[in-house]
């Protein structure tokens, strides 16, 4: 089936869109892939969104939200109409989109995970099946709602020597274990770019350190460093997940504006290297997706904080800022299908789970 996958990270830095063939189980073709960024205005309006719904003891229809909503959906509108173009493909021709929609709060220790854009419009605007709100079911039975993509890792790694480990750095980092029977275990590991991201715009109004130029140009404060890393969190054994306001840049105020990005940086790779100690087994090899792959200093500090080289997914063929889009298309079919998407290893679920929201466009 052809199917296109939708993915809004917490960067806030556009709608992800992949169109993937698939059956949802061991077949995967990429067929075309694209980004459709946020105005400067957008982004700050899903930014207040975010720090807003944060706020509130559960998911409410507050009119900054529901405004915000609304711009993801047009926003993935548009992002599904240039694909389709792009690639030269009929909406009628797409079986299903699997909408992730923007995470606005994550709160799975209250027990609700919030991801605006509503689903059922955008099968409307599409005319196109649509799969959405993934997280809630696995929340609602307990798991963590996240990290999500350990399925569609498992089904690129099969052909590969195991155990591997898929590492993505985005606003937060999340880490995906296939052992050697295909079992999973993942989480997610800590920042990636997103406190870099926020020191970056604070300091110099840049929306991130490009090609961690900045970072490599200052020095790690160690006993910063040390109190960054001085939290339960990082102790606390899988499953685990982040909302990505849950760590902030306190510790580094102060710093000048290189070292406090050597010290993010280097707070990531320490983060990730922590990680690993929460495996079942070392991987043979660590392959990495998500924008901070593009970061050669983040890719640097890991290795020296791992003693293991970060390969970019890209290595494999696998374009690692599609990855999380088509996962997305990928477990909407596994939906469509009735298989599940969560895991005991990688969400806490009890049960392997279906999950996502299926609504039909109106004819
Ligand atoms: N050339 C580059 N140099 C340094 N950092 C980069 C570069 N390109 C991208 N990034 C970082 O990657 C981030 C975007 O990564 P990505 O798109 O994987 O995040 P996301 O999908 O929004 O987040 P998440 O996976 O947490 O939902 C940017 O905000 C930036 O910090
Ligand atoms: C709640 C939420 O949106 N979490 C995201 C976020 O971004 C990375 C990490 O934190 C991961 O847990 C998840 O996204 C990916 C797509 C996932 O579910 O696998």
């Amino acid at each position: 089936m052809l199917a296109i996958g939708l993915m809004s990270g917490t960067s806030l830095d556009g709608v992800d869109a992949a169109l993937i063939e698939t059956d949802g189980e061991g077949q995967v073709r990429p067929v075309a892939f694209r980004g459709e960024p946020y105005s400067d205005a957008a982004r700050a309006q899903l930014a207040e969104a975010t720090v807003l719904a944060l706020s509130f003891d559960k998911p409410r229809p507050s009119p900054p939200v529901v405004a915000a909503g609304d711009l993801i959906v047009r926003t993935h509108v548009l992002a599904v109409q240039k694909l389709l173009r792009d690639a030269g493909v009929a909406a009628d021709d797409v079986g299903v989109i699997g909408f992730h929609g923007q995470t606005v709060a994550h709160r799975p220790d209250r027990g609700w995970t919030w991801q605006i854009g509503d689903g059922a419009a955008l099968a409307n605007a599409t005319g196109i099946t649509t799969v959405w709100d993934f997280r809630s079911a696995d929340v609602a039975a307990g798991g963590q709602g996240a990290p999500l993509l350990p399925v569609y890792h498992a089904a690129l790694t099969a052909g590969l020597t195991l155990p591997v480990a898929v590492l993505n750095l985005g606003g937060v980092a999340n880490i995906t274990w296939v052992g050697p029977d295909g079992g999973l275990v993942a989480f997610d590991t800590g920042p990636a770019n997103g406190l870099i991201d926020s020191w970056m715009e604070a300091e110099t109004g840049a929306r991130f350190d490009a090609d961690g130029a900045l970072a490599a140009s200052g020095r790690v404060e160690a006993t910063v460093l040390d109190t960054l890393l001085d939290n339960p969190w990082f102790d606390a054994a899988p499953p685990k997940s982040l909302d990505r306001n849950d760590f902030t840049i306190q510790a580094v105020r102060g710093l000048s504006a290189a070292d406090g990005a050597a010290t993010l940086t280097a707070f990531t790779a320490a983060t990730v290297a922590r990680a690993l100690e929460h495996l079942p087994s070392r991987p043979t090899r660590l392959l990495v997706a998500g924008g901070g792959r593009h970061n050669p200093t983040m890719l640097r500090m890991i290795a020296e904080a791992t003693g293991t080289v970060p390969e970019p997914s890209d290595a494999l063929g696998w374009n690692g800022d599609a990855m999380e889009a088509e996962g997305f298309a990928y477990m909407a079919v596994r939906t469509l299908k009735g298989l599940p998407i969560s895991f005991p290893g990688t969400t806490g679920a009890a049960l392997p789970m279906p999950g996502g929201v299926v609504s039909e466009p109106e004819r």
